[in-house]
């Protein structure tokens, strides 16, 4: 009988303990113990039902491209649940010179790969379009000069497209998906599949026009019903005595007889733990373990505001046609960005309804996050209301902070995790998921917590089946 600790309950730990579950249906003798600090499963992940609104408090949807999200859902039964955003009216917005400007049809990230619609939009001057179109004829040289070691986005966006991309949609674009600044994230770590277009292609564009004709999905897939449905399948396919709440981990130690895992009720011990705390949590009680894991696993994280508010009537509060926008750093609006949630997916609202989710991000959130709720909810009305025009009194207002939620992968983070990897290693026993290490989205932590769960079973000796999860 293996003895297996899950530290944290969110949705990396949900996962794990999922299965962990699984592979004690097939066979695999396991006794496992999640502990939670707070008195709620799913961590960041949380849907609120108020009337017919379906409100997300934090992730509203995963990227279809990756499949760990979906294939768990459809396996949780599920499958009739899973739906697309409506990306035939898909459009993203991005704040300048005060007004929202849409971002050119059919761009990967800031790569266009339709340069036709790139010239008919209005966002960019005419040198930031010749920037795009020259970028094409470096291809030669862009490959030979692709560099060995890691850069900042910031850097890789600039080489290729110079300084405006940057600014005008680079920027907006990695805090809207990694909450962090541009000459500080690992392009290696944020924009992997990029870089291998680099070393292939040079020129990006050229890269992208060389996939296109594939399959066309929507760029988010959800939840009907919420992605609350998805932790709430998990945890009912969880033991129920596995599952400890309001169980704050005060320390973990690792020694000859295996690890011992401490909480105000007693020490109990473990073959093996799963650490799927928050990265700053699971760094202090990893400490002791290994002073020298502390300086890995020590990194920058963002922390998020938001603020949903639901109206009965849309046609009261016109916005434009599209899923949202996103405000660049150093404008003088205090958001981050915005979703309209009932144009970015169906059945959000009640018939006719709006439902809106504003961001705030960096200081904004630092100095919010001490705010009342009221007074969170005053502010971003204000913020709305100054770039979207009067907003009418919301039927249904909720608030959610989310301190230091989204870890920033920083220049030489695949390096730094390899070194941490090797550490883990040297450690019988021990995996650490979550947000910190591999990958920030829901389908990324899904992945890697079934793979160390599979490998803890026994499961998967062949590593053929742990590459196909
Ligand atoms: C501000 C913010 C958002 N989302 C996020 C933030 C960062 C701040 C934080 O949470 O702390 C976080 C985020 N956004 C996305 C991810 C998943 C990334 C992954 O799976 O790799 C993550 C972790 C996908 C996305 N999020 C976004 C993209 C780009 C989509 C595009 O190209 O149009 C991706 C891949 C853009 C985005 N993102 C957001 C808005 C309002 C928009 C634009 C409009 C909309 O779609 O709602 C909200």
């Amino acid at each position: 009988m293996k003895r297996v600790a899950i530290v944290g309950g969110g949705v990396a730990g949900l996962a794990a303990a999922y299965e962990l579950a699984q592979q004690t249906h097939n066979g695999a003798s396991l006794q496992v113990v999640l502990f939670e600090a707070s008195t709620r499963l799913g961590g960041i992940i949380e849907t609120v039902h108020e009337g017919e609104f379906v409100i997300e408090c934090g992730p509203d949807a995963w990227v279809t491209e990756k499949p760990w999200a979906r294939e768990l859902a459809e396996e949780l039964g599920l499958g009739d649940e899973v739906m697309p955003s409506n990306d035939a009216t898909r459009k993203t917005y991005v704040l300048v010179d005060k007004k929202l400007q849409a971002m050119p049809d059919g761009m990967r990230m800031m790569v266009p790969v339709d340069l036709d619609a790139l010239d008919a939009s209005e966002m960019f001057s005419a040198a930031a379009k010749r920037a795009y179109r020259e970028e094409v004829g470096r291809a030669e040289q862009l490959r030979a000069d692709a560099p060995d070691e890691d850069e900042s986005v910031a850097e890789f966006i600039r080489r290729h497209f110079g300084e405006e991309v940057l600014t005008k949609i680079g920027a907006p674009l990695l805090s809207g998906v990694f909450g962090g600044d541009v000459s500080k994230l690992s392009v290696r770590a944020v924009m992997t599949p990029f870089v291998a277009m680099e070393r292939e292609h040079g020129s990006l564009i050229v890269a992208l026009q060389a996939r296109a004709g594939a399959k066309k999905h929507s760029v988010f897939t959800t939840l009907r019903s919420g992605m609350g449905t998805l932790v709430d399948r998990m945890i009912a396919a969880i033991p129920e005595d596995w599952i400890r709440l309001a169980a704050e981990v005060q320390f973990v130690s690792c020694g000859d007889e295996g690890w011992l895992v401490g909480t105000a009720r007693g020490v109990e011990r473990f073959d093996a733990v799963m650490m799927a705390a928050p990265v700053d949590v699971a760094c202090s009680l990893l400490k002791p373990v290994d002073a020298e894991m502390a300086p890995l696993m020590e990194m920058e994280a963002s922390s998020a505001v938001v603020v949903a508010f639901g109206f009965p009537g849309a046609t009261k509060f016109p916005v434009p046609p599209g899923f949202g926008f996103l405000v660049p750093p150093g404008s003088d609006s205090l958001l981050l960005a915005a979703t309209f949630v009932d144009q970015k997916f169906e059945d959000r609202v009640p018939q006719g309804g709006r439902l809106v989710r504003a961001f705030f991000g960096g200081k904004a959130a630092e100095r919010l996050m001490r705010c009342r709720n009221d007074e969170t909810a005053a502010v971003a009305r204000m913020e709305l209301a100054r770039i979207l025009g009067p907003l009418p009194e919301p039927q249904v207002t909720v608030v959610r902070r989310w301190p230091r939620s989204l870890p920033q992968y920083a220049v030489g983070h695949l390096k730094r995790m390899k070194k941490l990897d090797e550490r883990v290693s040297a450690l019988d026993g021990l995996s650490l998921l979550g947000n910190g290490y591999r990958g920030v989205g829901v389908p990324d932590l899904i992945r890697d917590a079934r793979v160390a769960a599979r490998r803890i079973a026994g499961a998967n000796k062949d590593l053929a089946g742990v590459a196909e999860l």
